[in-house]
């Protein structure tokens, strides 16, 4: 205005504060009322809130908003006709004539783009920078890698999310996770979120929205820092993100639901102020030097319960473990404190799930299984993320790298992620695996989980125990 001054907030803002502010509809009582700009289902709890939405007789406010898939418990063998869940016909049934009655894209079992939700999120580009999105998973913050605020809520939160476009919740506290240096071969994202786990505990991030930053990270490829944020969840974080770059522009152009031409342009004019600005101040700082960091490997039940390949079973407790905790993880894993954790033998490794089910997973993990055989005795598996993921890698032959080797290739789907999803290991045995949980049961009774790297885990099946996949990088 001529003749009076402007003046325009010059105060330095957090990521976290532009995603947050941008969708604040009002403050209510010490918690926060956010837009929330795109709402995923699944069929295992996705059905649920569509059932309650419809019992209460309450309409979806904006179906075009609304996605779903089946993923959790369809089957993944070939020829799959439904699920191995007993009962769980319910959900995959309610799945399908709710998301009909509503008028929600679904993505179905035999759909070309079904997957496993956060992998497909992207493929199609439903998940957009500066977008929020939730999702009745608690692995949704995967999907912040693409710039996005996501986090993963219940399904009556789902069902007020469908109902009113918005969502209740207090703001969280913005922690910036920066991992400088450069990472050394043969060590991963996976492996950069274990370190954390290990270091700041398994409820670390309790309260806490993350913003993943620093050279290691913006080094890492999409895949990668999909599976930093996907380890989020592990950390307690509410959720986790990073600043959206040309990486993340160029994959999504193009893709099915990202905005084209006049709109692709406003989009990307908006998505470059997606970082935090110099100076920003955040609630905590922590800083990680990447290059020292080893393949990471779980021995206990917890993520935190983790260490580094070439070491020894721990003696006493981590922080956060109690002596009788500790004790608890010790004689459920079958392990001996002191002892390498390289030295256990393994029954069973599992290539897969959100966390690094994705196509770069598979092909490094395929570049140290080709011309070997995995280890007599052991069951060795790869699960696609999702369909298209399947497609690629067949349509580059590592479906028969790994066949040759000795894996089975499945159809995609969260498969033997979790028990619950319909299948589990032979009872009792010890799991090296690349997805994200190693609770008790987690992939059946009894069954001993280990949780690390795509490599680690193809590494290990070669071998026929805990194996350092730097041994086999060239
Ligand atoms: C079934 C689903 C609600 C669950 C989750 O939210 O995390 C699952 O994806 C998991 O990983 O345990
Ligand atoms: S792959 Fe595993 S962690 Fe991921 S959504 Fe499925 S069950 Fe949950």
């Amino acid at each position: 205005m001529r003749g009076r001054a402007q003046f325009v907030s010059i105060e330095p803002r957090t990521l976290f504060a532009k995603l947050w502010d941008q969708h604040l509809v009002a403050r209510l009582n010490g918690e926060d009322l956010i837009a929330i700009d795109r709402i995923f289902l699944h069929e295992r709890t996705g059905s649920v809130a569509l059932r309650s939405l419809a019992a209460a007789d309450r309409r979806v406010l904006d179906p075009h908003r609304v996605f779903a898939v089946t993923d959790h418990i369809v089957d993944t063998k070939a020829g799959r006709t439904g699920t191995l869940v007993p009962g769980g016909d319910v959900f995959l049934t309610a799945t399908r004539e709710e998301t009909r009655a509503a008028g929600i894209r679904l993505f179905d079992v035999d759909d070309r783009d079904q997957g496993i939700v956060h992998v497909i999120s992207p493929e199609l580009a439903i998940v957009l920078p500066g977008t929020t999105l939730v999702c009745p998973d608690s692995h949704t913050c995967s999907q912040g890698a693409f710039g996005a605020l996501a986090w993963g809520i219940g399904s009556t939160e789902a069902e007020h999310a469908m109902a009113t476009g918005t969502l209740r919740l207090p703001r969280p506290m913005a922690t910036r996770v920066s991992f400088e240096g450069a990472l050394p071969s043969g060590v991963t994202a996976k492996d950069m979120a274990l370190t954390l786990i290990a270091r700041y505990g398994a409820g670390g991030g309790q309260g806490h929205a993350i913003e993943f930053a620093g050279a290691a990270v913006r080094g890492l490829d999409l895949e990668g820092r999909l599976t930093l944020c996907n380890m989020a969840t592990e950390f307690g974080a509410m959720s986790a993100f990073i600043a959206p770059d040309d990486l993340v522009f160029s994959y999504l152009e193009g893709r099915r639901y990202a905005p084209s031409g006049a709109a692709w342009r406003a989009a990307l004019a908006v998505w470059a102020g997606l970082k935090s600005d110099e100076g920003a101040v955040f609630d905590r700082e922590i800083r990680i030097d990447a290059s020292v960091i080893a393949p990471m490997v779980s021995w206990g039940t917890s993520p935190q319960s983790t260490i580094g390949i070439d070491a020894l079973v721990p003696r006493q407790p981590e922080s956060g473990l109690d002596v009788q905790g500790f004790a608890q993880a010790i004689a459920y894993m079958g392990v001996e404190p002191g002892t390498r954790i390289d030295d256990l033998a393994i029954d069973a490794a599992f290539i897969g799930s959100c966390t690094n089910g994705r196509i770069a997973d598979l092909r490094r993990a395929a570049a140290l299984v080709k011309g070997r055989k995995v280890a007599p005795g052991v069951h060795a598996l790869v699960v696609p993320g999702s369909s298209a993921v399947r497609r690629a890698a067949e349509a580059e032959g590592l479906d028969q790298l790994f066949r040759d080797a000795g894996f089975e290739w499945r159809m995609s789907g969260c498969s033997l992620c979790f028990y619950a999803g319909g299948e589990g290991f032979a009872p009792g045995s010890r799991v090296i695996s690349s997805t994200n949980r190693n609770f008790e049961g987690r992939q059946g009774p009894g069954i001993r989980t280990h949780i690390a790297s795509p490599e680690t885990v193809a590494a290990s099946a070669i071998a026929g125990r805990i194996a350092d996949p730097r041994a086999l990088v060239q």
